[in-house]
């Protein structure tokens, strides 16, 4: 109890102390070191929480916050991802449950509980409360309060927070929906560009001199405003040109009506002139006649000439029609200056008139006087044709020369007539022509009047579609002031709500000062309470520390004598054990599991059956066809064994070897389990060959002082029942015979023996055997030993005192893998060392049979392999056999042969071994 609560006040020192340091040093309380300092605290916190010790205080403020968001989540119809942000906030009260305090307001908790439960154990019956209970209830009350106020600092701050989100938000919204309202705009003018080229498509099809206008409605507009302008222009020129043409037409029918009066009173006057010439020719002389019409036939030509010039204007009138307006201005123009030509030669004629008038007139009086003086003349002649009837001849002649010229005169007229005649025709055909430019001109306003028409169609509807435009663009407006206008209202509102929360939170944080103040007081009291207290509650740590020190060396030696029995009582068991296989002869067998390696990984079926009890080292179970059998072995191997560990479990046997036994060490098992890796090894990690060797070697070192030893190595393989030399050159074949020399043994004659003296030759010895050895790859290893290799080391010893000799046999045998032939994948050559291989070791398993029944016959002779090792599997021998075995499920057929004939070796009794030793004087074996 007492340093229950030493380390309470322990802990809620550091706390303190940590708080005060994050204050001073300006951390938060997510600080770095701060996290570092407590987080032994926040683990056993957490610890205590996960076996249902939440701390209330911390689940309070955590519910709380979560009402309060949730509210303020619910009124603001936030958005989805808003939402989690307010989540992510909400969760941060829950990361206070995890501060150093809220642990130690979890330990409040359980003091408090277990003052209850004593309360309880003690009725009434005690004394008062002690002082440090009652210091301790002080402190967590003012601790709680310390913790609500941190609480609601974090809650402001988390308003605040969440103040400055809303605002960033409602900026956003106005930004979007300010970009949302300027790509409608861009939208409208993009569907009002649209519809502009769909109507200047329109107009281009309907229209061909429109063709060339650019495409868009505002240049459309403009250029038809262009082309009204220039319509209005034309129209002005037209009409001044129709007024021209009116006018000039009025002229021009005045002055036909001049020509035409001209002409008549030419005709008039001619036939005045030929009246008068014919007067004259019957009346009076030709003289005067003949001025008379010289005068008369210019005047003709004046005004044949006159008229041409009339006959060109009018052509160049019934032309203008056909030209277009542009020419037409030119046209007009000329035709102005033509028309001032005309006015001045109508001036000039006018004036040739009046002068021909006044010539007329003169003539007239002229001829008047004439008339007066003819008449007298006339008279006189009269008088003198009365007189002179008597010369009828001279006036006959006269009468003949009028009666001469006067044809040609007449010839004359009939051509001025004929003349006269053409030019009227011609003014007939022009009247016609002129007729006809008259009606290309009605023509011609009808299609202006028509195109003006279109115009003013098009501009209607330019018009309308301006104004639904303007509508639109209006109604757009509208929208978009009315969507501001809400968006506006939406964030005020929205701003005004968390401004009257800001407000109230900051109501709330103005409230809080006092009690901060009362409260960092009543800390300040409590401090220096605790200061002082300090040495009290370390002198009860020193206490508590060593009344634990005591317990714990006191448990230490328990459990020091505890472990020195157990290892003893194991030792024992392990000697009686032995003892017990040694007196029984039994062959040892043990068992070791091959790890799954890399390669086997790639393989389907790698699920692992085969499993090693820790506890009980002899046991190894596999799953078969969904039953587990354990089988009990001497030893198992656990698949991380090390060579070192197999090697320690095989060292009695190497030295009993030295002792004079013979021993005998072969590994069996499935092809690739590991036989040759157990026994051989790798160059860095040597297996029991080696290791053996070298054992043997040291012991001969240690014993160098009383003992003698010369060790000698033979190394065979038998490859398809053919027993080869390792160790010599050629590999030559054996053959296995009686020794001659009466001992009954077995020797191989022609087989090398090397003496080694160290165990550095043996190294060389035996990689030059594993060179020589048949291996070949099969799909169950890919240096399958296709042979068993046998490697004999001879052990003879001499005692230096007594002469005693000893002579030890060590056989280490790496049988050939055991395997199923149709899964090895042999074939041929393969198939045949499959077939020898197997039949081999049937005859090794038909021996263990055998000597395991205690049969008078053993079979050693089935097999080379047998026959060889009859030596070391025979009685008083010791022997070893190391089962390999896989652990993955697809072999675990074979795994399951290979231990059931492991059982069956176990069970085997060789009788107890013999020691063959020989004394200076006679051979006996003890
Ligand atoms: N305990 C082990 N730790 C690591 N590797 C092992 C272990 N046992 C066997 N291996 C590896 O497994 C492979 C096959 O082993 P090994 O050649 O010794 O099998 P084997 O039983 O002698 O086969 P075979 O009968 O075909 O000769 C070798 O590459 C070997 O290094």
């Amino acid at each position: 109890m007492y340093a229950f609560y030493s380390l309470l006040v322990y802990i809620f020192y550091t706390v303190f102390k940590k708080e005060e340091e994050s204050a001073l040093g300006g951390e938060g309380p997510d600080g770095a070191t701060g996290q570092n300092e407590t987080r032994h605290v926040s683990m056993e916190t957490q610890s205590r929480r996960r076996n249902g010790h939440t701390p209330s205080l911390a689940r309070r403020g955590f519910d709380g916050v979560i009402d309060s968001g949730g509210s303020s989540g619910d009124s603001d119809g936030l958005s989805d991802e808003e939402e989690d942000d307010d989540c992510a906030v909400e969760e941060d009260p829950g990361a206070v449950a995890s501060t150093p305090l809220a642990a130690f307001l979890s330990f409040k908790q359980e003091a408090e509980k277990r003052r209850a439960s004593h309360a309880l154990l003690e009725t009434g019956g005690k004394g008062p409360e002690s002082p440090l209970v009652a210091v301790m209830s002080h402190l967590l009350s003012f601790l709680e309060q310390y913790a609500h106020l941190q609480q609601l600092q974090q809650q402001a701050e988390q308003y605040r927070l969440q103040l400055q989100r809303r605002r960033v938000r409602h900026r956003r919204q106005v930004k979007a929906l300010r970009a949302s309202y300027r790509r409608r705009l861009r939208d409208k003018s993009s569907v009002i560009s649209t519809l502009e080229e769909a109507i200047s498509q329109q107009q281009s099809e309907g229209d061909r001199a429109a063709s060339g206008f650019q495409a868009g409605l505002h240049k459309l507009v403009e250029s038809l405003c262009g082309l009204q302008g220039e319509r209005s222009q034309l129209r002005g020129e037209l009409r001044l040109l129709h007024a021209q043409l009116e006018q000039k037409d009025q002229d021009r029918h005045v002055r036909a009506q001049a020509f035409q009066q001209q002409i008549e009173e030419l005709k008039k006057h001619i036939a005045e002139r030929e009246d008068e010439l014919a007067r004259l020719r019957t009346e009076s002389g030709v003289t005067d006649s003949e001025k008379r019409v010289l005068c008369l036939s210019a005047e003709n030509e004046s005004l044949k000439q006159s008229l041409t010039v009339t006959q060109g204007l009018l052509q160049q009138l019934s032309v203008l029609p056909s030209q277009s307006s542009c020419v037409l201005l030119k046209e007009n123009e000329t035709l102005r200056s033509r028309v001032q030509q005309l006015e001045s030669s109508l001036q000039q004629r006018g004036d040739q008139l009046s002068y021909l008038e006044r010539r007329s007139e003169q003539s007239e009086w002229q001829r008047c006087e004439e008339l007066r003086r003819r008449e007298e003349r006339l008279r006189e002649l009269q008088l003198e044709l009365d007189k002179e009837r008597s010369k009828e001849p001279v006036v006959k002649y006269v009468t003949q020369t009028v009666e001469v010229e006067s044809p040609a005169t007449l010839r004359q007229l009939a051509e001025a007539k004929e003349h006269n005649e053409l030019l009227t025709e011609k003014l007939a055909s022009q009247s016609k022509k002129y007729r006809q430019l008259e009606e290309q001109l009605r023509c011609s306003d009808e299609v202006s009047g028509n195109l003006q028409r279109k115009i003013i169609a098009y501009e209607v509807e330019i018009e309308k579609l301006r104004g639904e435009l303007l509508k639109e663009i209006g109604h757009l407006e509208e929208r978009k002031e009315e969507a501001v206008k809400a968006a506006a209202e939406c964030s005020e509102q929205h701003l005004q709500n968390l401004q009257e929360q800001f407000t109230g939170l900051q109501r709330r944080l103005a409230a809080l000062p006092p009690t901060l103040r009362s409260m960092k007081t009543d800390y300040a009291s409590l401090r220096s309470q605790v200061r002082n207290f300090s040495d009290f509650y370390g002198a009860a740590v020193m206490e508590a520390k060593k009344q634990l020190t005591a317990v714990i060396s006191e448990m230490s030696e328990a459990n020091k004598d505890l472990l020195e029995k157990y290892r003893k009582e194991v030792a024992l068991r392990r000697k009686y054990h032995e003892q017990l296989v040694e007196l029984k002869g039994n062959i040892r067998v043990l068992c070791r599991v091959k790890p799954v390696l890399k390669e086997d990984q790639h393989d389907e079926g790698q699920m692992v059956v085969v499993t090693t009890d820790p506890n009980n080292e002899s046991a190894v179970t596999v799953l078969h066809k969904g039953k587990s059998r354990t089988f009990e072995l001497d030893k198992v191997f656990h698949p991380q064994a090390t060579q070192e560990e197999v090697f320690q479990e095989i060292e009695p046997l190497v030295t009993s070897c030295i002792d004079g036994y013979h021993v005998c060490i072969f590994a069996y098992g499935q092809t690739g389990s590991g036989k040759t890796y157990t026994m051989e090894g790798t160059a860095e990690n040597p297996g029991i060959n080696q290791r053996a060797l070298k054992h043997l070697f040291s012991e001969i070192e240690d014993r160098k002082d009383m003992w003698t030893y010369s060790v000698t190595v033979s190394s065979v393989e038998i490859y398809n029942e053919v027993l080869r030399d390792l160790l010599s050159k050629d590999g030559e074949k054996l053959d296995i015979k009686i020794n001659p020399d009466g001992t009954g043994q077995l020797h191989v004659p022609g087989l090398r023996v090397i003496d080694v003296k160290s165990f550095q030759h043996i190294k060389k010895i035996l990689a030059k055997a594993r060179r020589n050895r048949v291996t070949f790859g099969t799909q169950m290893n890919h240096h399958s030993s296709r042979s068993h290799a046998l490697l004999t080391v001879t052990v003879l010893g001499t005692d230096l005192t007594t002469g005693t000799k000893t002579s030890g046999k060590l056989n280490l045998v790496d049988l050939a893998g055991s395997e199923r032939v149709w899964k090895s994948g042999a074939e041929g050559e393969r198939l045949k060392e499959a077939q020898n291989i197997n039949r081999s070791l049937l005859a090794l398993g038909d021996v263990i049979q055998a000597l395991r029944g205690r049969q008078t016959h053993v079979p050693f002779r089935n097999s080379r392999l047998t026959y060889l090792l009859q030596d070391s599997l025979g009685k008083g021998n010791k022997t070893a056999m190391v089962v390999q075995i896989s652990s993955l499920e697809r072999n675990v057929e074979e795994t399951m042969c290979s231990l059931k004939f492991a059982q069956r070796v176990c069970k085997v009794e060789l009788g107890p071994a013999a020691r063959k030793i020989e004394t200076a004087s006679m051979c006996e074996q003890i």
